[in-house]
């Protein structure tokens, strides 16, 4: 099967949700000329990093994000992979969370990161999921990793063992100055787990951080199908689902790991 996906990898105003969406709105326009079957975007889109005013800005139940985000995937017929936002359960109870809507505009997967970064004070505002990042695209079983969650191939293949994950989005806001700990990881698990990867890393500035975009298509033999610069794109690439299938049968390794080892 035949998919094209277009990643938004964009500059995000800083603790700005309201502008954040007339951006994303005039991105998504114009990245749907391309005529995508999935759009993707960066992590924390709505707020950026701006944690100390959470409490204030993360979307209630990520209501406004539903509503907004819904509606365009439903006018345009396309699946998005909405990032991730700041949702706040209740007081103080925040999390990282992606959203995947479907072309009839409904969210079909929601993902909490479940890894949070202490380099950049997560854990003492936001609170870790507990859940799996499973979904399917269409009939392709898929699923959601945030950002720092890459540094973990153990729970990647959580994914792609127990539940047959072919495509892997990623979503982040990486700092320019570990960007190739971004690659390597991302071309890494491309290769690892037999899968295609596709990640969305934002580009800009924060108060505190210089992001390094370098959004990457990465295939099942670990072949960069395309890159991002560190600049705001929409880079746009089709992909091959059968390409996991062949590669997973030329070398078996699921079916060669040492089970009863590890
Ligand atoms: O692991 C890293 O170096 C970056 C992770 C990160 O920026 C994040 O999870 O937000």
């Amino acid at each position: 099967m035949n998919l094209t996906v277009s990643m938004i990898q964009f500059d995000i105003l800083f603790g700005s949700p309201k502008e954040n969406y007339v951006k994303v709105k005039e991105l998504i326009n114009k990245a749907m000329k391309s005529n995508p079957d999935v759009i993707m975007l960066p992590e924390l889109w709505t707020t950026g990093y701006d944690l100390t005013r959470l409490d204030e800005i993360a979307d209630y139940k990520g209501e406004t994000t539903i509503s907004f985000i819904g509606s365009l995937a439903k006018q345009y017929r396309v699946t998005i992979v909405a990032g991730s936002i700041a949702k706040k359960e209740s007081d103080k109870e925040i999390y990282n969370t992606m959203f995947v809507f479907n072309p009839n505009g409904k969210v079909v997967h929601q993902y909490s990161k479940v890894h949070l970064f202490r380099l950049m004070n997560e854990e003492k505002y936001l609170l870790a999921g507990n859940e799996k990042g499973s979904f399917a695209i269409g009939n392709v079983p898929s699923a959601g990793l945030i950002c720092y969650d890459i540094r973990f191939p153990e729970w990647v293949r959580v994914h792609t063992i127990n539940n047959g994950a072919k495509l892997l989005f990623v979503t982040a806001e990486w700092p320019k100055p570990r960007i190739d700990h971004w690659r390597n990881l991302l071309i890494s698990r491309a290769i690892e787990n037999q899968c295609y990867v596709l990640a969305c890393n934002r580009v800009g500035k924060d108060p505190d951080n210089e992001f390094g975009g370098n959004s990457l298509v990465i295939d099942p033999w670990g072949q960069v199908l395309a890159e991002g610069s560190t600049e705001e794109a929409i880079i746009t690439t089709t992909i091959d689902t059968n390409l996991v299938d062949e590669i997973r049968k030329r070398i078996p390794i699921f079916e060669d790991r040492r089970v009863d080892l590890y």
